[in-house]
C-alpha cells in the first residue's frame, strides 16, 4: 500500500472532506497511468474516494472522478474553475489568446463572436469546399499507390486530407504545391511545439521549431487578412474577420490571427486522430464497415447539412470510437479561490483535472465499457442519456467544444465517400499501436488492405 499525502485541511468547522491520495512521486505515477489508467483510476477511487489527489509532471493534480464531478468543474458555476493557468503550462506559448486559454468574461465576450463561424449557415458554406476536397483525395488515392498493392497508411493519407482543409476551409487558400507544403509544414511545427520534452528554444529543437512554425503561419495569416476583410468569403478565416456579437463588437487582427492558430490546433489532431480511430474500428469489425456502408450506398454521394445527420451507423461508430479513445484525455482548470467538488474541500491555486478518458469506462453507466459495442448509442438503450456528462469528448460548460458539428461533418464527408468507394480490411490479429502522449494517433500510420470497390 503506497503512503498517503493529504492536501490542505477543510478549514475549522467546515463540514467538507480533506483531499487525499497516494504519495508516489511524478515518474513512477506517469508510468503507472500510462500502463493502465483506467485500472489506476479504479485503485485511486477504491482507496481515496472520488475526489482524490495524485503527483503529476512535478506538481500536484486534483482528480475530480466521475461525471457529478465534471459537471461541476466543467461548469463552473461561479466562475471559480479558470482555464488560462490550468492550459498555458500545457500548450507553451504556441496558442497564446486562443478561445480556450481565455476565462470569464473576456471568454464569454470572444466566445460570442467567434459563434457566428459556427453557426448552422455557415457550417452549410463550408461544405461545398469540404466535399471538393474529400472527393479530390479519395480520386488520387485511386490512381497511386493501391495499384501497386502496398498497405495504404491511413493516418498519413487522412491527416494530408485534414491538412488541405485546414488550408483551403480554414484559410481560404488555394496554393501551389511548394507554398501549400511550407504552410502545412509551418503549421505541423507549431501544433508540435506544445508537445516538446524540453520547454525551451535551442536552435533545431521542437520548441524551437514551433516557436518558427508560428511565425510563419502568422505572418501568412496577416498578409491574408485585408483581402479576407474586404470580401466575405464562404472560409473560416473571412467569417473571423466578419463575425460580430448582438452588439457588433468584432475581432481585430490580432485577436483574428490568434483565434485562427488556435483553432488549426484544435481541430486538427483531434479531427485526424477520430477519423484514423473509426477506420481502424471499422476494419476490426467489419459488420460494422458493411451496416456504415449499406447505409451509405442508400444516401446520394453529395450530402447536404441534413443528410449528413441520416448517416446514423457512422454517428454511433463516432460516439463509440471517442468513447473508447477519448482525443482529450483530460480537461484541467485552476481554482481561483477556495471551493468544494461534491463534497470535497479544494483550496485556491490547485490544479483540479477532469479525467473523461477514465469516466467513458464507467462500468455503473457502459455495459462492458470496454467492448466496442456502437449500438450502446441506439434509441434503445441510450446508455450515454443517464447522465449529461456520461459521454463528453467535446467537453462541457463555457468552454464546450465551439467545432464539435464542424468535426462531425468533416469525418461523417470523408468516411460516407470512403465507404461508397473503397472497402479495406487489417490481419484479424493486428491491434493498432497508440502513442497516448498526447491525442492518441497509431505509432504505425495504421497500415490497411484498400480496394477500390
Ligand atoms: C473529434 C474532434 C474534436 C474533439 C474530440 C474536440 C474536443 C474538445 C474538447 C474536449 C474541448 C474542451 C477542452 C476543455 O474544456 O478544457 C474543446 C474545445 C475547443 N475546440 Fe474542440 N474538439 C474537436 C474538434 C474541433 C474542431 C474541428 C474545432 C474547430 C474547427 C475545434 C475547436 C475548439 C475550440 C475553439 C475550443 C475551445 C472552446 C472554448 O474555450 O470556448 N475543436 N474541443
Amino acid at each position: 500500500m503506497p503512503r498517503t499525502q493529504f492536501v490542505v485541511a477543510p478549514p475549522a468547522g467546515s463540514e467538507l472532506r480533506q483531499v487525499s491520495g497516494p504519495a508516489t512521486n511524478s515518474i513512477s505515477q506517469l508510468l503507472r497511468q500510462r500502463r493502465d489508467p483506467v485500472r489506476a483510476a479504479r485503485e485511486d477511487e477504491a482507496a481515496y474516494g472520488p475526489v482524490y489527489a495524485l503527483n503529476m509532471f512535478g506538481t500536484r493534480w486534483i482528480i475530480a472522478g466521475g461525471p457529478d464531478a465534471a459537471q461541476q468543474v466543467l461548469m463552473s458555476k461561479d466562475r471559480v474553475f479558470a482555464n488560462g493557468p490550468a492550459w498555458q503550462p500545457l500548450n507553451g506559448p504556441f496558442f497564446d489568446r486562443g478561445l480556450l486559454m481565455l476565462d470569464f468574461e473576456e471568454h464569454r465576450a470572444h466566445r460570442s463572436i467567434m459563434q457566428q463561424a459556427f453557426g448552422r449557415p455557415a457550417l452549410t458554406s463550408y461544405l461545398t469546399d469540404l466535399h471538393a476536397i474529400v472527393e479530390r483525395h479519395l480520386g488520387e488515392w485511386s490512381e497511386g499507390s493501391l495499384a501497386q498493392g502496398d498497405p495504404a497508411l491511413m493516418h498519413r493519407r487522412l491527416e494530408r486530407l485534414t491538412l488541405d482543409v485546414a488550408l483551403e476551409v480554414f484559410m481560404g487558400a488555394r496554393l501551389p504545391r511548394e507554398e501549400s507544403a511550407r504552410i502545412s509544414k509551418a503549421v505541423m511545427e507549431t501544433l508540435a511545439g506544445g508537445g516538446a520534452m524540453v520547454r525551451a528554444a535551442i536552435p533545431g529543437n521542437r520548441w524551437w521549431r514551433g516557436l518558427r512554425g508560428r511565425r510563419i503561419v502568422e505572418a501568412f495569416l496577416m498578409d491574408r487578412i485585408p483581402a479576407a476583410r474586404e470580401q466575405q468569403g464562404s472560409d473560416l478565416l473571412s467569417m473571423l474577420c466578419h463575425a460580430t456579437d448582438e452588439d457588433g463588437a468584432r475581432f481585430d487582427d490580432r485577436d483574428v490571427v490568434n483565434h485562427m492558430i488556435f483553432l488549426l490546433a484544435a481541430a486538427h489532431d483531434t479531427t485526424t486522430g477520430t477519423l484514423t480511430n473509426m477506420v481502424y474500428n471499422m476494419a476490426k469489425y467489419p459488420d460494422w464497415q458493411k451496416r456504415a456502408r449499406v447505409r451509405s450506398l442508400e444516401m446520394p454521394h453529395e450530402l447536404g447539412y441534413d443528410e449528413l445527420a441520416e448517416l446514423t451507423e457512422l454517428e454511433w461508430i463516432l460516439k463509440e470510437t471517442t468513447r473508447l479513445c477519448t482525443p482529450i484525455q483530460i480537461e484541467p482548470r485552476v481554482a481561483v479561490a477556495d471551493t468544494e467538488v461534491c463534497g470535497y474541500f479544494i483550496p485556491e491555486g490547485s490544479v483540479v483535472v477532469v479525467p473523461t478518458l477514465v469516466n467513458h469506462q464507467r462500468p455503473e453507466i457502459w455495459s462492458h465499457p470496454e467492448e466496442f459495442d456502437p449500438e450502446r448509442f441506439g434509441d434503445e438503450r441510450a446508455e450515454h442519456k443517464q447522465h449529461r456528462m456520461a459521454w463528453a469528448p467535446f467537453g462541457g460548460g463555457p468552454h464546450k467544444c465551439i467545432g464539435q458539428h464542424f468535426a462531425g461533418l468533416e469525418i461523417k464527408m470523408v468516411l460516407h465517400q470512403l465507404l461508397r468507394s473503397f472497402e479495406w480490411e487489417v490481419p484479424q490479429d493486428y491491434i493498432m499501436p497508440l502513442d497516448m502522449s498526447a491525442t492518441p494517433i497509431p505509432k504505425d500510420s495504421l497500415p490497411v488492405t484498400l480496394r477500390r470497390r
